[in-house]
């Protein structure tokens, strides 16, 4: 069973992920049905172009992408495997290991299947994943078909947690990861507990992190908040992300998540306990050591597909700021022959100018600030 061979893919749940998962399907060129309760998300992921609405004519799906808040997830996941016998039905949620509790908990044995009529054996057609991409906007207006490409992709495929027994079939999950690297992703195979441990850490952290600075700034002064540069910004982006989705992805991942705040708190602690007298013995040692050990931590965080971290040259291009500008100066870096690694743009409080900083391979950077300004472009090298 393949995504490529068995029907239209059905996407229930069409905000930010599901509308994003049917523009690259579409872009793959792939059947993609869209079913949403919000009969507005469902109109305008249709009409951006992530697929046709599902209905009573659509023909079954050959793989259903359950795409909905976590807490709705388990029940839409049940709903899809009753709905369409011989479809796989995977799930994009942010936790995994209680929505396969709940899936469980739904299910009776083979000889008594539970009320709604779902049975272990239907699990085999059942595989949780997580697209470890996405954005701090919801809604399918925010969607966007490369939203994946290179990043990593969890298939944690189901077990059964007395016996340790797998019960998603292999066809399933190769189905999963048929679709994860049709979108560009990069397929990372773990089981639900660990990974609810690891988005702990490396997702769930980072989002309280977020929201904990950012809330300080609520009251600041405006003449402070004026100031902000790129510090700022690097840290608080996610605070933007929709409390309604974070309260679920917390509290069903609250057991890890502590254990590790009980460690942040002891560092808080002590650089409180430091920064109180910083001139006394050992206090300038202690600063040092913090910021060295976030220096270690850092440098452990890998680049696009799992490869080793790597830091990119940026070229800042100084554009006039009005529409148009970043298009021009991407094509013109295409027209230069050099592979953009990421870009931003930034503006200048008070002027008329903005920044389009282009991170470039550092081997590249030279040859490309000079074809840059052999155009015709203002560039800066940082
Ligand atoms: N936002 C991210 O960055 C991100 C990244 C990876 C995974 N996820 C997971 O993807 C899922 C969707 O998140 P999102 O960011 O697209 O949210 P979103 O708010 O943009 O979209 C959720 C959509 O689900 C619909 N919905 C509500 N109840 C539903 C139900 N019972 N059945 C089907 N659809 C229902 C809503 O109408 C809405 O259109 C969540 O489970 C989230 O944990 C999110
Ligand atoms: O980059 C963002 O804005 C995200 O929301 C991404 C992010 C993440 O932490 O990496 C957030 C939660 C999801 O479950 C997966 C991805």
């Amino acid at each position: 069973m393949s995504v490529l061979s068995n029907g239209p893919v059905l996407i229930r749940g069409t905000g930010l992920l599901g509308a994003s998962i049917g523009l690259g399907l579409r872009a793959a060129g792939h059947h993609v049905l869209l079913s949403d309760p919000s009969g507005t998300a469902e109109a305008i992921a249709q009409d951006i172009g992530a697929g046709t609405r599902l209905t009573e004519d659509s023909p079954h799906p050959g793989v259903v992408v359950v795409a909905a808040p976590p807490e709705a997830t388990a029940t839409e996941v049940a709903a899809a495997l009753i709905t369409y016998p011989r479809a796989v039905v995977l799930d994009i949620a942010s936790v995994k290991a209680q929505i396969l509790q709940q899936l469980l908990a739904q299910t009776g044995d083979a000889q008594a299947p539970a009320a709604a009529g779902l049975t272990r054996g239907d699990l085999t057609r059942y595989v949780g994943t997580h697209p470890m991409a996405g954005r701090e906007k919801s809604g399918p207006v925010a969607a966007r078909g490369e939203l994946f490409t290179s990043m990593p992709w969890v298939i944690c495929p189901a077990t059964d947690p007395e016996t340790a027994q797998q019960l998603s079939s292999e066809e399933a999950i190769s189905t999963a990861v048929d679709l994860a690297r049709t979108l560009g992703a990069s397929v990372h195979r773990m089981d639900p507990v660990k990974h609810d441990e690891s988005v702990a850490l490396i997702s769930h952290l980072p989002q309280v992190a977020a929201s904990l600075v950012a809330s300080r700034l609520q009251d600041a002064p405006a003449s402070a908040l004026a100031l902000a540069g790129n510090g700022l910004r690097d840290v608080t982006r996610i605070a933007a992300s929709d409390p309604g989705l974070w309260v679920q992805i917390l509290s069903a991942n609250s057991r890890p998540l502590v254990e590790i705040l009980y460690e942040l708190r002891a560092d808080v602690e002590r650089l409180i306990g430091t920064l109180e007298d910083p001139t006394a013995p050992g206090g300038q040692a202690d600063i040092a050591q913090l910021i060295s050990e976030g220096n270690s931590g850092v440098a452990r965080v890998p680049g696009k597909h799992g490869a080793p971290p790597q830091s990119f040259a940026v070229v800042t291009v100084i554009v006039d700021d009005r529409p148009g500008q970043i298009a021009a100066v991407l094509n013109d870096v295409e027209k230069a022959g050099v592979n953009v690694e990421d870009l931003r743009m930034e503006h200048s409080a008070g002027h008329q100018v903005g920044m389009v900083e282009v991170s470039v391979l550092p081997g590249r950077r030279d040859e490309l600030a000079q074809a840059l300004t052999d155009m015709g472009w203002k560039v800066v090298l940082s």
